[in-house]
């Protein structure tokens, strides 16, 4: 299986090649795809009247495979398609389908309906006739389903190409599309699933490098730990000490053994566990025992804030890079980082770092920005990209709206100094905080406030351990 790999059209080609290279035929492949699809809707609709729309490629193929197969479970199913078959296994699929085919412009609807149009072979906008048909049976049917992407969407970056209706069920085949995680085409069901069609997706396929983020495993601390060993972090505060406190929290509930605050003496309202020091004190900032720096939550955009940062990084631990930090460090910083850091910019940070890779997808700008500043990147947004210089990414898609308030994003970053404090990875820490932070945010429920994620964190570890 696929094991979360997010591939792009040629990647998922070069997959399907590679199956086909060790002697299973293509037509093969098709039917199991369509049988695996067939089974879903067989899940779902039950005997409901089915209509498959098929196209001319390999989408269409599947779908005379959904027909055949949904036919031999008994369900009263037609067919229509908008052109002949044009592919070898299409054809000998809609020979094995063996019923009718009726015109797509003239057939009537059906309580369920199929789109196997078109899938990652699309290169262009659907006709505006067969959009608008596509369309109107959609919106004429009580479940929609889309065979492995909407017909009208860019596999490889989300684009909405031509108008597609509002699907039920999004089935992608084999492995996970880009266009299954990315803005808007993901906005375009009500719920995904990827189905096995026995492509094997290990590390050794290009493409393999981005996957969909999934729940880390976690282990609980040693035997033998005592706090430095578990990671000492140091959170840097300034100007919103409040924010500050909010990451150090964060820190020391992601596992951190130790967790202090510099510079922030005045805040009464940080739990006892967190030890505030003077940033006046020597070694606040160069301890040797600090496994991690956070600096840029609530830290200002003065000359003193930018002062913190200088010292910070002139530190050369590894580090977690936030907010205002990120403001300070402007564009062509990346020298001065430490070989260990992680940034994590929103959309508006990012594009002040990084002008010129205001463009494209969220994976692909990602991956250029952490290929260019050695750092790890959490692009972090609606969908968040965690890329890593060499190459790697995963794509969190699955967060929830209500993080969309003030402070959550210093939970993060405090998550991910704890993390990158405990583990010394600093992609694994970035992935480990991105899902700990959206699993706090699942358990905190509706209309949370970011103090109330910390609560959230212990048991989201829980689940991972
Ligand atoms: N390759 C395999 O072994 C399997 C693929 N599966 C399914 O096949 C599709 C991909 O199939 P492919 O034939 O490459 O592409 P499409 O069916 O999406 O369509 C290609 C066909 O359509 C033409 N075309 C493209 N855009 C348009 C347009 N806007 N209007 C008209 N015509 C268009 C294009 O030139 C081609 O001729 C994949 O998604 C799976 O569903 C099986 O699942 C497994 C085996
Ligand atoms: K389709």
């Amino acid at each position: 299986m696929s094991g979360g790999a997010i591939l792009t059209a040629a990647e998922m080609r070069a997959a399907e090649q590679a199956l086909f290279a060790t002697g299973i035929p293509e037509y093969d492949v098709m039917v199991r795809a369509g049988r695996a699809v067939a089974e879903m809707v067989w899940r779902v609709g039950a005997k409901r009247d089915v209509l498959v729309l098929c196209g001319p490629g390999n989408n269409g193929g599947d779908g005379y495979v959904i027909a055949r197969r949904l036919r031999e479970h008994g369900v009263p199913v037609r067919v229509a398609a908008m052109a002949d078959p044009a592919t070898e296994s299409a054809k000998r699929a809609r020979d094995d389908w063996g019923g009718p085919v009726e015109d797509i412009m003239a057939c009537a609807p059906a309580h369920q309906l199929v789109d196997a149009l078109f899938g990652t072979g699309l290169t262009r906008e659907l006709d505006a006739s067969l959009a608008g048909r596509l369309c109107d049976l959609a919106k004429q049917a009580n479940h929609v389903y889309a065979v492995d992407l909407p017909s009208g969407i860019a596999t490889d970056d989300g684009a909405i190409l031509s108008p597609v209706p509002h699907y039920h069920l999004c089935l992608s085949l084999g492995a996970w599309k880009r266009a299954h995680m990315l803005r808007p085409a993901a906005l375009c069901w009500d719920q995904m699933a990827c189905l096995d069609i026995g492509l094997d997706i290990g590390m050794a396929t290009p493409g393999a490098a981005v996957r969909r983020l999934e729940k880390p495993r976690l282990s609980a601390p040693a035997d033998d730990a005592h706090k430095y060993r578990r990671g000492l972090v140091a959170v840097v505060a300034g100007a919103m000490a409040g924010a500050a406190a909010l990451s150090a929290e964060a820190a020391a509930r992601a596992g951190a053994g130790y967790v202090r605050l510099v510079g922030a003496q005045a805040i009464v309202d940080a739990p006892h566990a967190i030890v505030r020091v003077s940033s006046r004190d020597e070694d606040a900032l160069t301890d040797p025992r600090i496994a991690a720096l956070l600096v840029g939550p609530g830290l200002g955009r003065t000359e003193a804030a930018a002062q913190k940062l200088r010292a910070a990084l002139e530190a050369g631990q590894a580090m977690a890079v936030d907010a205002d930090a990120l403001w300070h460090l402007g564009e062509g910083a990346w020298p001065a980082l430490p070989p260990r850091a992680i940034l994590t910019p929103h959309e508006g940070e990012f594009v002040r770092l990084f002008p010129d890779l205001a463009e494209g997808t969220p994976i692909d700008r990602a991956l250029a920005a952490a290929a260019r500043s050695g750092a790890v990147v959490v692009l972090k947004g609606p969908v968040s990209v965690i890329a890593a210089p060499d190459g790697r990414a995963a794509i969190a898609d699955r967060a929830p709206s209500w993080l969309s308030t003030a402070g959550t994003g210093d939970v993060l970053a405090g998550l991910c100094a704890g993390r990158l404090a405990v583990t010394g990875d600093p992609f694994g820490a970035a992935c480990e905080a991105v899902w700990l932070h959206g699993e706090a945010a699942r358990r905190a429920g509706p209309a949370f406030i970011a103090d109330d994620l910390l609560h959230g964190i212990g048991s989201a570890i829980k689940a991972c351990l």
